[in-house]
């Protein structure tokens, strides 16, 4: 493996450790993935921005990397906790439509989301509905020793594992507190694996299980979706911080179950190795919510006239451990932050291909970006490496092209292949399309060479009252911006 060694922060110790794979040369990934009842805001794209960038730099580290993310279209609750009704089939019933229907828009607008953000296409997009067969035959190798059986399904008894709950902080403060009690419950955590219909009640998803007629629990739906991809133990997992608390520890609670009849003399064996969890975009207002106010979707930064890059910019401009506040203020500078970039890129872009990204001149910007990345993936350090590198002076463009081209496989900005018309996006409102704002330009080019300047103000005034503004002598060398 090349360069520093892989340093990242595991949220079950802790503390920073230095990434040993389970198998050599290999790094197997799972990251919960969106729950398609709804289009995904870009909160929700943080979490995929960050596991992209985890799965990046493994790869640029030389580890074969097999990565999973799940779509969750069955068994996730309106409530984390033991209670509400099944996120997908209420949407169902509110929009009068097939269930089925539901999952494939909002799952198709969800790919959407993550190719314009340039995150790679994982090994495998594992689909919940596609495994309930496996579920049911987990369920089944732990129920006698660890679960019990109440009217409303198969219930996971937390007081059989050891340590249940270490991964979560919240414990005391909010955790078990807010879980609802079920009748019956032997614990105030104990979770459903297996949720019977209740008696009289049609649902649009269900399955025979030697519970009932039901649908599956979401924590078990990703236990046994990484056991069967990635193998258990595999190496990492990731997911947003409010998985921390209730989802992540059900789901080790299960793998410790499973590990344990399986043989595995661990009894804390926790499916994965290394738990990692990304902290929340948030609004001033508080948590970012899908019913409450404008719902920041991408598209609607795109609407608005924001490359999609912009906010994936935005995003690395942090650290993932980092709570980031979301501005338009702040996507602005992300985008004239990756403008410059741009500019800087288009001096080479066009060089040879194959140049030596460690020219000595490069090197040691390759090392500290190298060191920024190991640093548990420290992507505002990274950045700095990679600006420098960018604006050198008289470096060899093809061994510039290089270095830049690798430090960018692990950012996934594109900086090869954007250019300008990319990135002067336009607003869904405005009134000029590219065409008529350069041949207004150009009008107003020759009018000031001809030195009248009464109509080449007219015709700045004319673009402004479209919402174009003209920006003589921008440093940026961006000509208009609307
Ligand atoms: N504001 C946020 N910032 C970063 N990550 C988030 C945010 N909100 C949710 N996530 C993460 O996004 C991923 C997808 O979550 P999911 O599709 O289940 O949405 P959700 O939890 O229903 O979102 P919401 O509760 O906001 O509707 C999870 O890893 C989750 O932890
Ligand atoms: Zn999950």
């Amino acid at each position: 493996m090349t360069g520093a060694p892989l340093q990242l922060f595991n949220s079950l110790t802790r503390q920073l450790e230095t990434f040993e794979p389970v198998h050599p040369g290999e790094a197997r990934v799972y990251s919960c993935g969106p729950t398609v009842y709804n289009y995904p805001h870009i909160g929700n794209m943080r979490a995929y921005v960050f596991a992209d960038v985890l799965g990046r730099t493994l790869s640029w580290k030389g580890y074969a990397l097999t990565h999973v993310v799940n779509i969750t279209d069955v068994g996730h609750l309106t409530d984390d906790a033991d209670a509400g009704e099944d996120k997908l089939e209420k949407a169902a019933a509110e929009k009068a439509q097939s269930i089925w229907d539901i999952a494939k828009h909002y799952t198709e607008a969800y790919w959407a989301d993550v190719k314009a953000l340039n995150i790679r296409e994982p090994a495998h997009w594992s689909i919940a509905t596609d495994y309930v067969p496996q579920m049911i035959e987990f369920a089944k190798s732990i129920a006698d020793k660890h679960c019990y059986e109440l009217d409303s399904g198969l219930y996971f008894d937390v007081s059989t594992v050891a340590d249940y709950g270490r991964l979560a902080r919240a414990k005391t403060e909010e955790g078990e507190s807010r879980i609802e009690a079920v009748e019956g419950k032997r614990n105030a955590a104990d979770f459903a694996i297996w949720r019977k219909t209740p008696p009289g009640e049609t649902r649009q998803m269900e399955w025979d299980s030697p519970w009932g007629r039901g649908a599956p629990g979401w924590h078990l739906e990703c236990s046994v979706m990484g056991e069967a991809l990635l193998g258990f133990p595999f190496d990492i997992h990731t997911g947003g911080i409010d998985h921390r608390e209730i989802h992540h520890p059900n789901e080790i609670a299960q793998n410790q179950a499973r590990c344990c009849t399986n043989g595995l003399d661990d009894p804390l064996a926790s499916g994965a190795r290394i738990w990692m969890h990304n902290n929340f975009l948030v609004e001033r207002s508080g948590k970012m919510s899908k019913s409450a106010g404008e719902f920041l979707r991408l598209p609607l930064l795109v609407e608005k006239g924001y490359h999609p890059l912009a906010y994936r910019l935005m995003c690395l401009q942090a650290h993932y451990r980092s709570e980031l506040e979301f501005s338009w203020d702040g996507l602005g500078a992300a985008l004239t932050r990756l403008k410059r970039m741009v500019l800087a890129a288009e001096r080479f872009a066009d060089a040879e291909e194959g140049g030596d990204p460690r020219h000595p001149r490069l090197a040691p910007f390759l090392d500290r970006f190298d060191a920024a990345m190991s640093d548990d993936l420290n992507t505002p350090l990274a950045l700095t490496a990679f600006e420098e590198a960018l604006a050198a002076k008289k470096i060899d463009p093809a061994a510039r092209r290089a270095a830049i081209a690798e430090m960018d496989s692990v950012l996934g900005l594109g900086l090869l292949e954007l250019t300008r018309a990319d990135l002067r996006l336009r607003p869904k409102n405005a009134e000029l399309d590219e065409d008529d704002v350069e041949d207004a330009l150009e009008r107003r080019r020759d009018a000031r060479e001809a030195r009248d300047f009464s109509r080449s103000d007219a015709i700045r005034e004319e673009l402004a009252a479209k919402g174009v503004e003209v920006m003589d002598g921008d440093p940026l060398g961006w000509e208009w911006k609307l």
